[in-house]
């Protein structure tokens, strides 16, 4: 029988890849309760091929489950620049909190500077902070906005999603290539009908 080092067991390697392991993350319960599903499925575990797979399926969802560490830098918006800033098609990937079956898209996140700027990967890390959770796209859409309007205090700030839901295409009603679109329009970007105007027309395609 062959002995593994701790730090190469399969086990222990997923933890290496992510940032902050969940405290009540309990892996060995969730690979027992993965390996009694599976069997209860039908699914053929006890030969070779799947022996491996409630580990396998456990570091998949613990993975795409942990939230990454991520702080929001901001800087002195010294130059004075008061134009919409617009990053779009930032990849989207989440689980839907009903089938934790993963929603695929992109966003598109703007804002309005007033004393202060983002760093612009800030963006993409914003959107996969609060996208690596079981999540609904109306929330996430609506968290990424706040956040922003919280710790940025821009004169204002728009979110659009598009994804399309895998437990909308892949099963039930298998709605393949249905797209869900979600906007929060935050400040001027939502009381100004000119700058709403500004931002929705380059999210739906101005810019590509
Ligand atoms: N509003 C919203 N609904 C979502 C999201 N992701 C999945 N859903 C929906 O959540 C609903 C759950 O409905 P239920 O009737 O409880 O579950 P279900 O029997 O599996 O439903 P079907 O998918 O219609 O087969 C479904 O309509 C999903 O399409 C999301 O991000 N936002
Ligand atoms: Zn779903």
């Amino acid at each position: 029988m062959t002995h593994l080092a701790k730090s190469e067991h399969p086990r222990d390697r997923w933890r290496q890849r992510i940032a902050q392991p969940a405290p009540d993350v309990d892996l060995e319960a969730a690979e027992a309760a993965a390996d009694t599903m599976l069997r209860a499925l039908g699914l053929p575990i006890d030969g070779d091929d799947m022996r491996e797979t409630p580990r396998r399926l456990v570091a998949a969802y613990a993975e795409m489950l942990t939230v990454p560490d991520f702080d929001l830098t901001t800087f002195e918006n010294s130059a004075g620049y008061d134009e919409l800033v617009l990053v779009h098609d930032i990849p989207v990937r989440s689980l839907c909190e009903h089938h934790l079956l993963p929603f695929v898209g992109v966003a598109h996140v703007g804002y309005l500077p007033d004393d202060r700027i983002l760093g612009l990967s800030k963006f993409a890390r914003l959107v996969e902070f609060f996208a690596r959770r079981a999540q609904t796209q109306e929330r996430l859409t609506t968290q990424i906005a706040d956040h922003l309007l919280e710790r940025l205090a821009p004169a204002g700030v728009g979110v659009v999603i598009e994804a399309e839901h895998s437990c909308m295409s892949l099963r039930g009603a298998r709605a393949e290539g249905a797209r869900t679109v979600t906007s929060t329009l935050r400040g001027t970007l939502r009381e100004d009908p000119a700058s709403r105007a500004e931002f929705l027309a380059l999210t739906r395609g101005g810019v590509r």
